[in-house]
């Protein structure tokens, strides 16, 4: 497994030539992508294979399919060389496909780990990666991922257990459940089994019924990791934001109905190990408090390893709680990007924003 996401940011000049891609497209470009012809929305009305441009994210979506400029508001990701010519990309009757702009000066460097090692690596964020080492499994154990699409924290659970006993994990949705399938099969996992089902659903009102899948009895697994559906705000880059108010706030209530499952689930001495990739109180420290008060026989336990900062003030946790709980922050600050401080120093500033809390069961 591997984690990296420590980027160097460059100062490139911006070119009087312009190609407007969309948002996502723009936020794939931060990330080390090159320009793919479906993502260019706008060009230069003579552009030709070869011209050098300036490429920009269309923040707001406002920007006119085919246009030949654009003076909306938009994002400056970097400079690259034109692989289509206009017309190919506006008046063909073939779907447009493959690189349009190959990236030669993106703002961020961030190197492509595309089809590096894939039998032996995969790429997840930092805080990803203290996930399943927070988690603690053990070879022989049963585990329990229960929103495991597309199957990274699942894969590294499966890894620190030596691929030694059994790691299920669950997903609603159906067309996401065969990424979890092929990222194991590509890592030899066989300790991975994946169904696809309603977290929500998946304790058996029956206790004595023994089925190899969903739904599970009561105190089936030594381990249950919740990596919750959440609002997404901790991701970055992000440069649109399309959620509305009522969106955001409908996590905590699934959340919750997520956490009674997943209680009742574990086995008596098992760990709960709760994230979510957002930075909002609604969605950690209050679902936290929320957990402690509603179920009795959880209790808060230290993080191992612990390289981000602290949980936030503000639902009602005591200083010493807080300190148990785990949150990396988004925000980048520039200095602390150029500093000689060890990555570990600064694991909690240059990442995606993100949450964890261990919980024992008495
Ligand atoms: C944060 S993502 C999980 C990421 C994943 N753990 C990983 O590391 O690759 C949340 C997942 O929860 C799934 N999900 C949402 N509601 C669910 C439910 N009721 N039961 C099971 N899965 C659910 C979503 O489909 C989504 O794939």
């Amino acid at each position: 497994m591997t984690s990296l996401f420590s980027r160097v940011v460059r100062a490139v000049k911006q070119l009087s030539s312009e190609v407007v891609v969309g948002a996502q497209c723009g936020s794939a470009v931060l990330r080390g992508a090159h320009v793919f012809t479906p993502g260019i929305i706008a060009s230069p009305k003579y552009m030709k294979t070869g011209d050098v441009v300036s490429v920009f994210s269309d923040l707001e979506g406002k920007c006119t399919r085919g246009a030949t400029s654009f003076q909306g508001k938009t994002a400056f990701v970097g400079n690259g060389v034109s692989e289509v010519e206009r017309s190919s990309i506006f008046c063909s009757d073939k779907p447009a496909k493959g690189v349009g702009i190959r990236m030669v000066e993106p703002l961020y460097w961030s190197p492509s780990f595309d089809g590096v090692l894939p039998n032996l690596a995969f790429l997840q964020n930092l805080p990803s990666v203290v996930v399943g080492h927070v988690l603690g499994p053990r070879p022989g154990e049963r585990i329990l991922d229960m929103c495991a699409a597309p199957g990274g924290k699942t894969c590294h659970i499966a890894a620190i257990m030596g691929d030694q006993g059994e790691v299920v994990a669950l997903d609603r949705i159906r067309n996401k459940i065969d990424r979890i399938r092929q990222n194991a099969q590509m890592l030899h996992l066989r300790s991975v089994k994946v169904y696809c089902f309603n977290s929500t659903q998946a304790v058996s009102s029956d206790p004595a019924l023994q089925t190899e899948g969903p739904p599970f009895p009561p105190e089936s697994f030594d381990r249950v990791l919740l990596d919750a559906p959440c609002s997404g705000l901790g991701q970055r880059p992000n440069m649109a934001c399309t959620w509305s108010l009522k969106e955001i706030c409908s996590y905590q209530p699934l959340q919750r109905n997520l956490f009674h499952a997943a209680v009742r689930l574990l086995k008596k001495g098992g760990v709960l190990v709760y994230s979510t990739c957002t930075v909002t109180l609604a969605e950690n420290e209050e679902q936290v408090a929320w957990a402690l008060k509603t179920f009795p026989c959880l209790t808060l336990q230290p993080q191992e390893p612990h390289i981000g900062g602290e949980g936030m003030p503000g639902a009602g946790l005591a200083p010493e709680q807080l300190r148990l709980l785990q949150r990396f922050s988004p925000e980048l600050t520039w200095d602390q990007t150029q500093t000689t401080a060890p990555l570990h120093c600064r694991a909690d500033k240059d990442t995606i924003g993100f949450f964890i809390a261990k919980f024992l069961k008495n």
